[in-house]
């Protein structure tokens, strides 16, 4: 594989994401992020809940924009060509994928397609992963129907189609059992060392993770806090050993005894009653034995064994003093005149020189590891190695009972020390340098980011050559709408026989008013009426539900995560909702003819009518999903737009003959114009008006497509 953009898989400086709060206060989901990960790394970000991780993962992904700062991914700056970016990328988020409603070995055969990869290698890739996935079993089982865990797999190996140089992995063993997470962790780390496949990887499961990462960047309130390889962050935490205890069933351990034991080390409470940790100097362990021998007595403890810190216990004991040095820390939020804090309007742009906190320093000559240091604010720093931490704080996972009375650090002696604390980062010499970090004044000039309510980025992007774009494109559409239709093929007898009773019914029902209104007049009415009724009431409604149904599940940021443009999105989307009301032209124009023997002239010009009746409606189905973010509340604005435009769409009356504010109504529905085009090309009376119907349904076919366009979020924001 050709790995474009040189050792450097992924570089970001000073990035920023201002949100505005409602009472105008600044959230700051990534406040200055600055690294970069080293190609064929596997790079975890860890951090509490509203950390800025996912923030940071959709503004690497180019889903996101940020409000400063700049993404390059594989040498592609991500702002201004997110579609070549997003080529190099694969994405498992946290929610679930589309496809599920194929089977395992289309899902994965798909997926490469639309990633880009040739049939032949999506076919043997698919065949690959299924062996190393041990999907064999379900291959041709639908994925929906699959255990949960076992869509996660497929979902995994779904990221992995199309072998790109770089995949980001939200909680990829959710739901996952120890064997499936054992194989995945496997895989990141075969992906790593022999593809040299970049892995940026969220998670929350630090412990199993802690094998599989070569360097982790832990976030607090939006900055990433302390960087490093697992074994150097751990030696933030001293040359600390400790010592984990379990009593008796049903037995704990009294205050004194807690308080005997913290002159030894610090205790804290363990993951279940009766268990306990206590972290000390490996020199001290000899007295820590003798005061559980002495104090708490041998016949009380039911089993203890001797451990060193973990890259959870590190984790945690980050938590435990950002917890308790920044309080607001989630969301960063702050006001204005609290922090000084510029509006996001003002924030420093992209092209800004970077602060010289953010430079790297130089290697440390003859050491082993170069050394560089990203001094941060004193609250948000890593504690320096020694005890851990202090006394003030309580972990919510392992609330400290007592610490070493040997090792008391004040709140006043800590807030005395006004020298910032630096984040060290460590890395290892044989990893590439960390120069990656460019050089402002030779970087290709980024985007210049402007506030989040000011507008947009400026973006160059850089464009595929014509007929490279046209076969992508064709791709794209091909493979979506095969999507569709399979996704739509345990239901499409429901729509099916809808289409056909609707206009059949309307028909019957409508020619019967009164003393039965079989004039061909006005049965020609009836059936270009029910036949754009029914297209509206299926089209638009069926649309906008199916639309609300992809935000809701979370499908839309992943089908904006592929190399696919928004306009193969929506015109496969589209497409394949076509067909499916099609009949309800059909039937109710052969129902006229077979029910009265109505002499229908079968113009070719119906090919052009449909269309442009269907696109409008569907288009505005678009718009309704779109808008709306809850499912039932779609369908209720869906079927109110289908009254008004049944009476915008005069069935059995020519518009001329209502009164004034409807006929008003009817001069800006879609509805008119094409009940009116259909009866003029199936009544042989195409005039100057069937051209003016055509030419009024193309503009607004345009026009709701453009809409649509825009109300489409293709985009995090
Ligand atoms: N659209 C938004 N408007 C306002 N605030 C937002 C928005 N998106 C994110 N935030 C805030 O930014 C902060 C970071 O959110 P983010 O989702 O990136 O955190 P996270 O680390 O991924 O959390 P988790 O582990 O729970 O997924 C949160 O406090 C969140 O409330």
């Amino acid at each position: 594989m050709v790995k474009s953009g040189g050792d450097t898989a992924v570089e970001v400086r000073n990035l920023v994401r201002a949100y505005r709060g409602r009472k105008g206060e600044l959230i700051k989901a990534n406040d200055g992020v600055t690294f970069s990960v080293p190609r064929g790394q596997v790079f975890g970000l860890f951090g509490t809940n509203g950390a800025g991780k996912t923030t940071l993962v959709l503004q690497l992904l180019g889903l996101l924009r940020p409000t400063s700062g700049w993404v390059r991914v594989n040498g592609i700056d991500v702002l201004r060509d997110p579609e070549m970016a997003k080529s190099t990328m694969g994405f498992l988020p946290q929610t679930a994928l589309s496809m599920k409603m194929l089977e395992v070995r289309r899902a994965l055969h798909y997926t490469g397609r639309l990633r880009g990869q040739s049939e032949t290698d999506a076919r043997r890739q698919t065949d690959e992963l299924i062996e190393e996935l041990s999907l064999g079993p379900y291959a041709d089982r639908q994925v929906g129907r699959l255990s949960g865990g076992l869509t996660r797999l497929v979902n995994f190996g779904m990221t992995m189609m199309g072998r790109p140089e770089m995949i980001v992995l939200d909680e990829p063993t959710n739901e996952l059992d120890p064997h499936n997470r054992r194989q995945i962790w496997d895989i990141i780390e075969r992906r790593s060392a022999l593809e040299g496949t970049t892995i940026v990887l969220v998670t929350h499961n630090v412990l199993e993770a802690e094998k599989a990462v070569h360097r982790v960047a832990v976030m607090h309130g939006g900055r990433i806090t302390a960087m490093g390889t697992p074994g150097e962050l751990k030696e933030q935490m001293g040359a600390q050993a400790r010592l984990e205890l379990f009593v008796r069933e049903g037995d704990s351990l009294t205050e004194e005894e807690i308080a005997r034991l913290s002159t030894v080390g610090q205790v804290s409470q363990g993951n279940r009653s009766g268990s306990y940790l206590i972290a000390a100097e490996p020199d001290r362990m000899q007295a820590l034995l003798h005061v559980l021998v002495s104090d708490v007595g041998v016949g009380r403890v039911d089993d203890f064994r001797f451990a060193r810190p973990t890259l959870e216990d590190v984790y945690l004991s980050l938590n435990l003093k950002q917890d308790a040095d920044t309080p607001a820390a989630n969301g960063q939020v702050t006001t204005e005149a609290k922090r000084g804090a510029q509006d996001p309007e003002a924030l420093p742009s992209a092209s800004d020189p970077a602060p010289e906190s953010a430079e790297m320093a130089p290697a440390v000559a003859g050491s082993d590891r170069r050394l560089t240091t990203v001094p941060l604010p004193r609250e948000l720093a890593l504690p320096a190695p020694g005890p851990p931490a202090s006394h003030r704080t309580r972990t919510r996972a392992l609330p400290v009972l007592a610490r070493p009375e040997t090792a008391v650090e004040t709140a006043a002696e800590s807030a005395a020390d006004p020298a910032p604390e630096p984040v060290l980062e460590l890395v290892p010499k044989s990893a590439p340098t960390p120069t990656s970090v460019p050089d402002p004044a030779s970087a290709p000039a980024p985007a210049k980011p402007t506030g989040p309510r000011s507008g947009k980025h400026r973006r160059v992007r850089v464009r595929l050559p014509f007929r490279a774009r046209l076969a992508r494109f064709g791709t794209s559409f091909k493979y979506l709408w095969f999507e569709h239709m399979l996704n739509i093929r345990t239901t499409w007898h429901i729509h099916m026989v809808f289409g056909i009773v609707m206009p059949l019914a309307m028909v019957f029902g409508f020619s019967r008013i009164g003393s039965g209104l079989t004039d061909n007049q006005s049965l020609y009415y009836i059936a270009s009426g029910s036949g754009v009724f029914t297209i509206a009431a299926l089209g638009t409604s069926a649309i906008a539900q199916r639309m609300g149904d992809i935000k809701a599940e979370g499908l839309m940021l992943y089908y904006a995560s592929l190399p696919i443009s928004k306009v193969a999105f929506v015109t496969a989307f589209i497409a394949s909702r076509l067909l499916l009301i099609a009949p309800g032209l059909v039937t109710s124009l052969v129902s006229v003819r077979l029910m009265y023997d109505l002499q229908l002239t079968l113009s070719p010009l119906l090919l052009i009518v449909y269309p442009v009746t269907t696109l409008p409606l569907a288009a505005m189905g678009l718009v309704i999903g779109s808008l709306i973010d809850r499912t039932e509340l779609i369908a209720l604005v869906a079927n109110v737009l289908n009254f008004i435009l049944l009476l915008g769409a005069p069935l059995i009356i020519p518009s001329q003959a209502l009164p004034l504010p409807l006929r008003a109504l009817s001069y800006v529905m879609p509805t008119t114009y094409g009940a009116d085009a259909i009866r003029r090309s199936v009544s042989d009376t195409v005039d100057t008006t069937f051209a003016i119907d055509i030419g009024v349904l193309a503009v607004m076919t345009v026009l709701a497509l453009g809409l649509a366009n825009r109300m489409l979020r293709w985009r995090a924001g």
